[in-house]
């Protein structure tokens, strides 16, 4: 196998080199062939747009936008847009990897992409956010469409986003095509339990996984980082199951109470305080760095890619790591964190309850049906914790971390799948 000497590493942490490595040492696991291999590792396509959007002031403003498909083996491809500053093309790549390898864990019928534009969606209105959406829509008019390619919401969009994606799109096609995009508003489509679903798919992930560790819920201290849609979500589901949240944070900083941190009240506080947890009173402050280190039984980076790295590994106390967002751990920092006996729970199989409830949400758009909340937490739930013990037998199986053994079931997957279809 041609593909067995790795590439070389450089110096700066880079989340699609992250996702090559784990992704290089699972396909040796499993003596993926060479031909495999050359398909599975590159993007199919990557778009790169630029969007002239006119601002409030009169002003021309141009932003870049990305669209990547990592693969459609399995189905359309599917995966949120991040608007974001950071957003770049190597993150974009890596977070479309991970989309195809997250559907093939639990094994829903998507292949992966993502998309982001680089710009900063708090110091814009929303007629900017607007335009803007909209024009990245039109870019995209080749590319998405509900059996082609499939957004969704990421850091920096939510439902409101998706609204404007639905309804560019829907225009131009001359009729409302509501399977286009997921994590919809209600009225438009969107399916009861979407909101939550990345967060509820953590909490359960963090149940079984402190089941195994057999550590009581109810005696389990956590700290979150990042206090969005996933990480807020998280904390509240995790604190109805008995865990004391210690800490949570977002950009402002962190905010530490050694009683717990009132979840609810954290919630309302910011969303009465412009979407952030600035002069939170709840908890002291302390620095993002000094909540990922702390002495807690479980550890939820929700926010960004990168945030434990060899920097920083060798000083997490949790036992547990539940990757509420993708890419939080850089590859250089896994041994670090294995060998201090740190089990962690991978992005891929963490936080893929968003995803799911997406595909719920698709399925109910074809059907021109709606299914209860009852029923989309109860499938939600059970694909995720079959999931969990497809990664947890393989782990156990082949000797490897969580992490490689996610790699593992999600390459066979697509490998097997890539196979019948004959190629392409
Ligand atoms: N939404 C979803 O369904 C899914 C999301 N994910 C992943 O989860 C992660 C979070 O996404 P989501 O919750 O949707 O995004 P949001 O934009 O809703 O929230 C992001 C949160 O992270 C915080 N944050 C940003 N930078 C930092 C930092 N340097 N230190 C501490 N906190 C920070 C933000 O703070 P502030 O608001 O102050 O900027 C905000 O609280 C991302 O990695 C995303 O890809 C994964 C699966 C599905
Ligand atoms: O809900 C979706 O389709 C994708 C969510 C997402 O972008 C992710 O899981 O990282």
């Amino acid at each position: 196998m041609a593909y067995l000497e790795p590439a070389p590493i450089k110096d700066k942490e880079n989340p699609f080199e992250s996702m090559m490595s784990r992704f290089h040492t699972a396909a040796q696991k499993l003596g993926l062939d060479d031909e495999t291999y050359e398909v599975l590792k590159s993007p199919t396509k990557q778009v790169i747009v630029n969007l002239p959007i006119t601002m409030d002031d009169g002003t021309k403003k141009v932003f870049e936008g990305y669209r990547v498909i990592h693969s459609d083996i399995l189905g359309p491809s599917k995966g949120g847009v991040r608007f974001d500053p950071d957003v770049n093309l190597d993150e974009v790549k890596a977070l479309a990897a991970w989309m195809t390898w997250k559907c093939a864990v639990v094994d829903i019928p998507y292949g992966g992409g993502k998309g982001g534009i680089k710009c900063s969606p708090w110091e814009m209105s929303v007629g900017e956010l607007e335009r803007l959406t909209r024009a990245y829509t039109q870019s995209m008019y080749e590319i998405f469409g509900p059996d082609r390619d499939i957004p969704a919401p990421d850091m920096g969009t939510g439902p409101r986003e998706m609204a404007w994606m639905m309804d560019e799109y829907s225009k131009a096609h001359g009729r409302t095509v509501n399977a286009v995009v997921t994590g919809k508003p209600l009225v438009l489509g969107g399916s009861l339990g979407r909101v939550e679903a990345t967060g509820r798919g953590v909490m359960v992930s963090t149940l079984v996984a402190l089941e195994k560790l057999r550590i009581n819920p109810a005696h389990a201290t956590c700290a979150i980082q990042g206090f969005g849609n996933v990480g807020s979500n998280a904390a509240l589901l995790l604190e109805e199951r008995g865990l004391k949240i210690l800490g949570i944070s977002d950009h402002t900083g962190a905010y530490w109470n050694d009683q717990g941190i009132d979840i609810q009240e954290a919630i309302a506080y910011r969303a009465q305080n412009g979407n952030n947890l600035e002069g939170f009173k709840g908890g002291e402050m302390v620095t993002n760095e000094e909540l990922l280190i702390a002495g807690v039984d479980v550890l939820v980076p929700a926010a960004k890619e990168d945030v434990i790295t060899i920097q920083n590994a060798d000083k997490i106390q949790a036992k547990l790591i539940v990757e509420g967002a993708n890419g939080p751990t850089s590859f250089r920092a896994d041994n670090i964190i294995h060998e201090k006996g740190v089990w962690v729970v991978p992005d891929i199989l963490a936080n893929a309850g968003g995803v799911t409830v997406s595909y719920f949400e698709w399925v109910q758009n074809r059907l021109g049906y709606k299914w209860t909340r009852e029923r989309v937490n109860r499938r939600s739930d059970r694909i995720m914790k079959e999931a969990f013990e497809r990664v947890y037998h393989t782990a156990q199986e082949y000797g490897v971390s969580m992490r490689i053994a996610s790699y593992m079931v999600a390459i066979s997957k697509v490998a097997e799948t890539y196979k019948y279809r004959g190629g392409f």
